[in-house]
């Protein structure tokens, strides 16, 4: 559904991202993952067009980079930035409305996946808690047709069973949807995506199966500073999601000589 090859983009005067390459399959949760810092968001706004970058991107089989944002948001790129965007002072209803694209939005799926936004249709987005602000900005994507989802960072800041809650919305939404998700809690990590690339120092340090990378307690502690409790824990339940293991900050060690899928 996404490929991309050899992305590199400078912010500010920094190489931010210095080559990254991966792929994201049409179907199921890729999670992008990586210390603070180290370039997640600023590779979901290059997909985005939203920043100058060099390297190629194909989405859902045709070049990506230096078309339009507006075109590829029409062509099915949904996106849910990290800070919800949601217009505080218009209502949930006028929130939902103004995001419609298609002809024919699916009201229908937003409903049945967000029912607590029908009943909050006149309530100001402003006043809605944060949990409610995330399923609102989850909501409104869905209402068009997509193809792939970016999703940023979407458990932050919730309250545990808030994080538990979104995560099951996105569950829902993955099984309709593709998504490339960067998500800093590994529980939530373990319980939607099926793939995971790491970023470190500008590239990506590691792509494969997230149960590989999360099943390894040495790994993620060396690209991701926390340590996992997947094999302490094999089978953890849905709502384990909002038991705290938070990626790190600071550059990621590169110590470990993890075989096969370290890039
Ligand atoms: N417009 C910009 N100008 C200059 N530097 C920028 C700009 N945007 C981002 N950066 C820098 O690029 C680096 C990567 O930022 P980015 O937000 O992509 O990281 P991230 O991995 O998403 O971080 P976090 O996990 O903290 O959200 C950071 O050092 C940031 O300060």
């Amino acid at each position: 559904m996404l490929e991309v090859n050899e992305l590199s983009v400078r912010l500010g005067g920094s190489h931010i991202l210095q080559g990254v390459s991966f792929t994201v399959p049409p179907t199921g949760v890729t999670a992008l993952l990586g210390r603070n810092g180290v370039g997640k968001t600023t590779t979901l706004r290059a997909i985005l067009g939203e920043v100058p970058a060099t390297g190629s991107i194909e989405f859902d089989g045709a070049p990506a980079l230096g078309r339009p944002t507006h075109r590829l948001v029409r062509a099915g790129l949904g996106y849910v930035p990290e800070d919800r965007c949601v217009f505080a002072g218009l209502t949930v209803a006028e929130n939902l409305r103004l995001a419609v694209r298609d002809k024919n939005p699916d009201f229908r799926t937003v409903h049945e996946l967000f029912p607590e936004l029908r009943q909050r249709a006149a309530q100001r987005a402003g006043t809605l808690s944060g949990g409610q602000q995330q399923m609102l900005a989850l909501a409104r994507v869905l209402l068009n047709p997509q193809r792939l989802l970016l999703i940023d960072e979407p458990t932050k800041g919730l309250a545990p069973a808030v994080v538990t809650a979104v995560t099951q919305a996105l569950a829902r939404m993955a099984d309709r949807v593709p998504m490339l998700l960067v998500e800093q809690n590994l529980a939530v990590v373990r319980r939607l995506a099926r793939d995971a690339v790491v970023l470190a120092a500008g590239r990506v340090a590691w792509h494969g199966p997230a149960a590989e990378l999360l099943g390894d307690p040495a790994l993620t502690r060396d690209l991701l500073g926390v340590g996992s409790t997947a094999s302490r824990h094999p089978a953890r339940p849905a709502n384990a999601a909002s038991s705290g293991e938070t990626v790190g900050s600071g550059d990621a060690g590169s110590s470990t000589d993890a075989a096969g899928r370290r890039a």
